[in-house]
């Protein structure tokens, strides 16, 4: 495990360098610890990509505009760290905050502009600045001595951070390719979130709605039926305990809002995106929709 960037780069190096090739192909699986089955099927993409896997374990207090959840986040580095074993993980990078951000929080930090502020971002103002700033700081603490063709796996759970880091990487020029991977359910239909091992058996039950909501908007999609999106989103407000904070469809690359009334037949591929509170605990969710 590496704790400095100093390390980190020096063990990157060796590692790429020991595989004897040119150009070996270096995957970065960024995470804030508190792993699940979500996280495994990153790093085993990651895994079946690349000649070395990292991945990063750092809970990133400049994306928590909520002390209480910071403080609550869980903590579980140890089995943390067999799972990325198990995943077949070849480096772990896990700073301290005081490692991440030697001088406190930092003054120059990436701007996620206006998708930054919709969504997720309206909810949580600031967070995705956070998430960019310290993405970049682990895409530069990452870098090898050695040429490399760099990749980073981030989860399609989060699909407005994929289209975020994905912009940022295209706007400032950062030498990595983006890689969404599908997200990954319980058996139930849930979306796996290490933010799950809050809810009561009774908020769980009642959170599958989300996934059934966006099941039905799918299927009125695949069907070319009025999307009715109004429709699915009763379906959430009308669970208790269920407090639904947007639902919207919308355009997969942009995030910009696509027609999704009681009368709007889709017309090219879309994404419908979920958030609500659950007992207390906000869940997200999204899903594909093809027209
Ligand atoms: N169910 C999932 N399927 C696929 N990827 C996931 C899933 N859950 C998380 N990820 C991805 O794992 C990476 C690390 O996420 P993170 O450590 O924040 O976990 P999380 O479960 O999303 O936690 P929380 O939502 O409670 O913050 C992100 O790229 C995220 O999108
Ligand atoms: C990408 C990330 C690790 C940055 O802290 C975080 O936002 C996450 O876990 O999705
Ligand atoms: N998976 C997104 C990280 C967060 O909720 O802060």
């Amino acid at each position: 495990m590496a704790t400095t960037p100093a390390e980190l780069s020096k063990a990157v190096t060796e590692l790429l360098e020991a595989t004897g090739k040119d150009r070996p192909a270096l995957g970065l699986v960024p995470t804030m610890g508190a792993l699940h089955s979500g996280h495994a099927a990153l790093a085993q993409a990651a895994r079946a990509d690349n000649d070395v896997v990292v991945a990063s374990i750092f809970v990133n207090p400049l994306q928590f505009d909520d002390p209480a959840d910071l403080a609550r986040y869980p903590r579980t580095l140890d089995a943390d760290l067999d799972l990325l074993g198990q995943a077949g993980v070849d480096l772990v990078f896990a700073p301290s905050e005081a490692t991440m951000y030697p001088g406190g929080l930092p003054l120059v930090r990436v701007s996620s502009g206006g998708l930054g502020t919709r969504f997720e971002g309206a909810s949580r103002p600031g967070h995705f600045d956070g998430v960019l700033t310290v993405v970049a700081k682990l895409f530069h603490c990452v870098q090898p001595a050695v040429p490399a063709e760099f990749r980073a796996y981030f989860g399609q759970k989060d699909a407005q951070q994929v289209a975020l880091i994905r912009r940022m990487a295209a706007d400032l020029n950062f030498p990595v390719q983006i890689y969404p991977v599908p997200i990954v359910r319980a058996a139930d239909g849930l979306a796996e979130s290490s933010r799950n091992v809050f809810l009561s058996e009774a908020d769980r039950r009642s959170a599958l709605v989300l996934s059934r909501a966006l099941g039905r908007l799918q299927e009125n999609a695949s069907s070319r039926r009025p999307l009715d999106l109004p429709s699915a989103a009763a379906l959430v407000s009308a669970t208790p305990g269920v407090e639904l904070d947007y639902f919207e469809v919308v355009d997969p690359l942009t995030l910009e809002p696509v027609p999704a009334g009681v009368q709007d037949v889709l017309s090219g591929p879309a994404l419908a995106l979920v958030a609500a509170r659950v007992g207390g605990i906000r869940l997200i969710d999204n899903a594909e929709l093809h027209g």
